[in-house]
């Protein structure tokens, strides 16, 4: 790949459009309700149920006719319905029927007085109090949902979601399964967290980024045994990933142009028709893309930063791409600079950054002063990334820029 170092770099927007184009969309499968958070649902889930079933009481008190209802009027209670056992009678003018909250109105009750309002003068009998509270406190049936609404599929189940399908009677639902995305960290300096480092190695660490990350968006990620620099052990590395069914192999390291940056070279060994490499952005320049035997295959700069902010940048519209969900950019919003930067170089920035507000209580952007791409501890003190667009001048404090939330 050191033959077209100088070659034009793709923008952004485009290598991701032809990356989100490389991926396949997974199969469904069905889940219970308590592994369905963070799936993507793939089809309609249909309410088998209306709720309420049935008109129900919001508070604990009388169910009685609302006509005819002031202060001072007495009421000869009659019965007792309560959540899961309602009373089977009717209620008519001058009766009610003590409730509580969750239980079926019963026939000819229009409104619950709710028991602070109401006293009692002789056992059996309630008597409206003065300044009595004028709501009903009756839900109606079909208030939630009927039989046959729908939570419209594709979306990413939330624990919210999770309450209403429950609701709707819907022990199990059908998601899309989870894409297998093979994690390869390269490189003969990296040992894994826990190991002990020879003198002239370092932690692999963005491999655990990218897992935390991509496990949290539904993926399946699966951290394969680091490769050595050699075109032997990054060839066994891939076929680890097939053998492990990956559906996605993302590699993490030799993408550039140096002696031992082999990826690009080792994948083409292995198949990998290459789609794309070398980006305008910064950081992430060296990422490459291709589809190695029928399977997408993502080569990602090896400094940290610059590996993890490919994955939110291209990962996470990839994976939505799987999922079957609308996949494009992130979406982006608009923040105040809260101090000056500098004029930018001709790749479009992804600066590490911290949120705030401004004296206006408008959102504002600071700019974290150090932005070399191997620095984790500051990506960890960042909440978002400020998009400086290539070419960019210096830009003054209140200046408006783009910001991904991270
Ligand atoms: N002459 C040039 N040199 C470089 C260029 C260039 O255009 N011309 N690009 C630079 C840019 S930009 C980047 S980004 C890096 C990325 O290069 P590679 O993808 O080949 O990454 P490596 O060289 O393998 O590693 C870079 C750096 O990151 C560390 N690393 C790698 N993997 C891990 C890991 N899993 N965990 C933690 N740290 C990791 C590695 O030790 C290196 O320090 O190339 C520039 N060079
Ligand atoms: O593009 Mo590299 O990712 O700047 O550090």
């Amino acid at each position: 790949m050191s033959d077209a170092p100088k070659a034009p770099l793709l923008p952004v927007p485009e290598a991701l459009a032809r990356l989100i184009a490389l991926m396949p969309l997974m199969g469904t499968e069905e889940v219970p309700l308590t592994r369905a958070a963070g799936r993507v649902l793939a089809s309609d889930a249909v309410a088998r149920r209306t709720q309420p079933p049935f008109a129900a009481s919001a508070m604990d008190g009388y169910a009685l006719r609302d006509a005819g209802l002031a202060p001072g009027a007495e009421y000869r209670v009659i019965g007792e319905a309560q959540a899961g056992r309602g009373f089977a009678g009717a209620v008519g003018p001058g009766e009610a029927v003590r409730i509580f909250t969750g239980a079926p109105v019963p026939e000819g009750a229009d409104r619950v007085l709710i028991q602070e309002d109401a006293e009692t003068p002789a056992p059996g009998r309630i008597r409206v109090r003065e300044g009595f509270d004028d709501a009903r406190h009756i839900r109606p049936a079909g208030g939630d949902f009927s039989e046959g609404d729908r939570l419209t599929a594709p979306r990413r189940l939330t624990s919210r979601d999770v309450a209403l399908l429950a609701a709707m009677n819907l022990p199990r639902v059908e998601v899309r399964r989870r894409p297998v995305i093979a994690l390869i960290a390269t490189g003969d300096e990296l040992v894994e967290p826990g190991e002990t480092p020879g003198p002239d190695q370092i932690v692999s660490s963005n491999t655990y980024g990218l897992h935390a990350m991509l496990a949290a968006l539904g993926a399946d990620p699966r951290m394969l045994p680091i490769a050595r620099d050699t075109m032997h052990s990054l060839a066994a590395a891939f076929d680890a990933a097939e053998a492990a069914g990956a559906d996605l192999v993302v590699t993490l390291g030799g993408a550039s142009v140096g002696d031992h940056d082999l990826v690009g070279r080792a994948a083409g060994a292995a198949g990998m028709a290459l789609d794309f490499w070398r980006i305008a952005m910064r950081p992430g320049k060296p990422l490459m893309a291709g589809l190695m035997r029928g399977r997408p295959m993502v080569g990602l700069p090896g400094n940290p930063v610059s590996a993890i902010v490919c994955g939110h940048v291209f990962l996470r519209p990839a994976l939505d791409a799987m999922l079957g969900l609308p996949a494009g950019p992130l979406e982006r919003e608009t923040a105040r600079l809260a101090a000056p930067v500098v004029a930018n170089g001709g790749r479009e920035h992804y600066a590490r950054a911290v949120l705030g507000r401004g004296a206006d209580g408008a959102l504002s952007v600071r700019v974290l002063e150090r932005q070399d791409s191997s620095l984790l501890s500051v990506l960890a003190e960042a909440d978002a990334l400020a998009v400086l667009p290539a070419g960019a001048p210096e830009m003054p404090a209140g200046a408006a820029v783009e910001i991904l939330r991270l």
